[in-house]
């Protein structure tokens, strides 16, 4: 017999593009059973509570859907760090860290004072440095600080890997490591579609050249930049994203994501998070999945690491080692 499920309570901080539109994901998925909007500006928080709210008679499950302030982390499963500021045109993701990590500073402190007990979900930019500082901050165990890290990349890999072999998205088998940003790096040598793999496909003179499909990587790699050309700000795929992360910790999934995760050894990386295929259940990251690179994606990973290191220690001079 299934166990009834407990309520589940998640606080979303920031309730900008990113947080309104993870809240609305988790809504019409039916990911929770209360929905916790904060904001500085309080304003916009209520306006999206009311706007959500207004969706409950079309919705699949009833949601407590709410304003809320600190005090409710403290019974809260996940936090989710979505507030801060975005890219401009042109702007780099590592551009955004000092701003970023002031504001990260007074966030984790009130969620932390209010005797939050649960697991943090981080997407804001730059996501991987932004997920040490949460974990340095906080003084929680490293699995229960997850970073979206990769995961939108590796999805825009995979829908575009997708298109290029005319097949379901779902059916290929693929990832995007290191920084969610411009060092990232995508893992060809395990990629496959349906389990064959992509240098069989070459072999047999199958769907895309090399050239068009070191292309494709440069389309997943600056796909933020186009977006942000286009209209501002991106944010329904990592809306997703984020709900993927939260159904996989609150359903105790085991399911296996690219997210950003605290590096122990792995690919001789130490004290830094940087996306990589991991474990995720009820109690965050259960394990990094190490994967058989070859030489050239470890030497890529590993200078992905440096430069997030560089980042991260100059965000946080004090931890240098
Ligand atoms: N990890 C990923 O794959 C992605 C990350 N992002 C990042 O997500 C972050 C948010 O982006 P958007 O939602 O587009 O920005 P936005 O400007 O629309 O929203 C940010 C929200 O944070 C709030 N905020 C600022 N300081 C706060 C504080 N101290 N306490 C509470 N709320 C505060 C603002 O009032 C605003 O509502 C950015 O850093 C962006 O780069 C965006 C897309 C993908
Ligand atoms: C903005 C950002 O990080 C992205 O869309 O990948």
């Amino acid at each position: 017999m299934s166990q009834p499920r407990k309520v589940s309570r998640i606080v979303v901080v920031g309730t900008g593009f990113v947080g309104s539109s993870y809240a609305y994901a988790c809504f019409i998925q039916g990911l929770c059973h209360e929905l916790v909007l904060v904001d500085v500006n309080e304003e916009k928080a209520i306006g999206d509570a009311m706007d959500l709210n207004h969706g409950l008679p079309f919705a699949r499950t009833p949601m407590t859907i709410r304003v809320g302030n600190y005090s409710d982390c403290k019974d809260a499963d996940l936090v989710v760090l979505t507030a801060g500021a975005n890219q401009g045109p042109g702007e780099t993701r590592l551009d955004l860290v000092a701003k970023n990590a002031r504001i990260f500073r007074s966030i984790i402190d009130s969620v932390m004072e209010n005797g939050f007990n649960g697991i943090f979900l981080v997407a804001t930019n730059p996501v991987d440095v932004l997920s040490y500082v949460t974990w340095k901050y906080s003084g929680l165990p490293s699995e229960r600080v997850i970073g979206t890290g990769t995961i939108l990349d590796t999805a825009r890999f995979r829908y575009l890997l997708g298109q290029a072999y005319h097949v379901d998205t779902r059916n290929v088998h693929a990832y995007i490591i290191g920084e969610h940003g411009d060092t990232e790096l995508p893992v060809w040598s395990l990629t496959d579609i349906g389990r064959r793999s992509i240098a069989q496909y070459l072999k047999d003179g199958k769907g895309p050249s090399q050239q068009e499909l070191d292309n494709l990587f440069i389309q997943v790699r600056d796909a933020a930049y186009h977006i942000i050309q286009a209209k501002g700000a991106t944010y329904y795929g990592i809306g997703m994203g984020l709900a993927r992360l939260t159904q996989a910790v609150l359903e105790n999934e085991n399911s296996i994501h690219t997210v950003s995760c605290l590096a122990q050894g792995e690919y001789g990386l130490e004290d830094v998070y940087i996306g990589l295929p991991a474990v995720i259940n009820q109690n965050g990251i259960r394990e990094v999945i190490e994967l058989k690179l070859n030489e050239s994606e470890t030497k890529k990973l590993q200078h992905s690491a440096t430069v997030l290191s560089e980042v991260i220690h100059s965000a946080l001079p004090s931890q240098k080692t």
